[in-house]
């Protein structure tokens, strides 16, 4: 196939809009609708079994290939596997560098596959095995990448309130004081709020598929017991290692 040569007459190179409380709260938002539209497409299959045979090399191999054309320079985006990836194949892009200290680099991706495939997919999809395997590890590849995106947003958070009140945040950062650096990233009513939206979105998107054995229920307890509190880890964990 001939090389596509794409081009616009002038193509600025825009930096992302700064990161404050309502872009990152939006971008949640957005990630929201692709969680729950990947979850749709996931449970349209079964468990399919043989897929978790193949599942890792196939994350793996297209992570490299998307590490090459440079999908993890954005710093909202950690692989899966971050061991031995290739050389880039795609120009470079001065992506801001708003994440400070080593807290830059978390990554928690192996409590994510953990927990996605011990809590999550076994309450989400039932027993069964179609042969699509293929298309089965592609819609959990999409909902891993989508969920890690989300949590790892922590990170973004915890950045806005370091520089917003960072009088007050050192000293719980130097005592390490996990406790209290967990109530300052705790704000109840947004939880809340989120919670219900996705609740709301979950019945306007798939109403036939929300109503089979309370779907709109797990979704709600995906957010509250898992991808909130593991945001909130990563908001803590980053903090910790802000002034390193
Ligand atoms: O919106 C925020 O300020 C966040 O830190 C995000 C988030 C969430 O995971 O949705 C996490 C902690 C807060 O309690 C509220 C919401």
């Amino acid at each position: 196939m001939d090389k596509l040569e794409l081009r616009c007459k002038e193509c600025p190179r825009r930096a992302k809009a700064e990161y404050n409380d309502d872009t990152v709260r939006a971008s949640l938002a957005r990630l929201e609708d692709t969680i729950i539209f990947a979850l749709f497409e996931r449970v349209k299959f079964p468990l399919n079994p043989p897929t978790y045979d193949l599942l890792g090399d196939l994350v793996r191999e297209t992570e490299a290939l998307q590490f090459k054309a440079r999908r993890y320079d954005n710093p909202e985006e950690n692989p899966f596997f971050p061991e031995n990836l290739p050389p880039f194949a795609a120009p470079e892009y001065p992506f801001p560098e708003f994440l400070q200290g080593a807290g830059a680099s978390i990554n928690i991706n192996k409590e994510i596959w953990e927990l996605y495939f011990n809590e999550l997919l076994p309450k989400f999809v039932k027993c069964g095995d179609d042969g699509n395997y293929a298309q089965t590890a592609f819609a959990d590849l999409t909902l891993l990448q989508a969920i890690s995106k989300r949590i790892h947003y922590g990170k973004f958070f915890a950045e806005i309130r370091f520089r917003r009140i960072h009088t007050i945040i050192e000293p719980y950062i130097r005592a390490k004081n996990r406790r209290e650096l967990m109530r300052m990233a705790t704000i109840d009513r947004i939880e809340n709020m989120v919670v219900r939206r996705v609740e709301a979105k979950v019945m306007v998107f798939g109403r036939e598929v929300s109503q089979e054995h309370d779907f709109k229920g797990r979704v709600s307890i995906l957010y509250e017991k898992w991808l909130i509190p593991l945001t909130k880890k990563v908001e803590v964990e980053y903090l910790l290692k802000r002034l390193d």
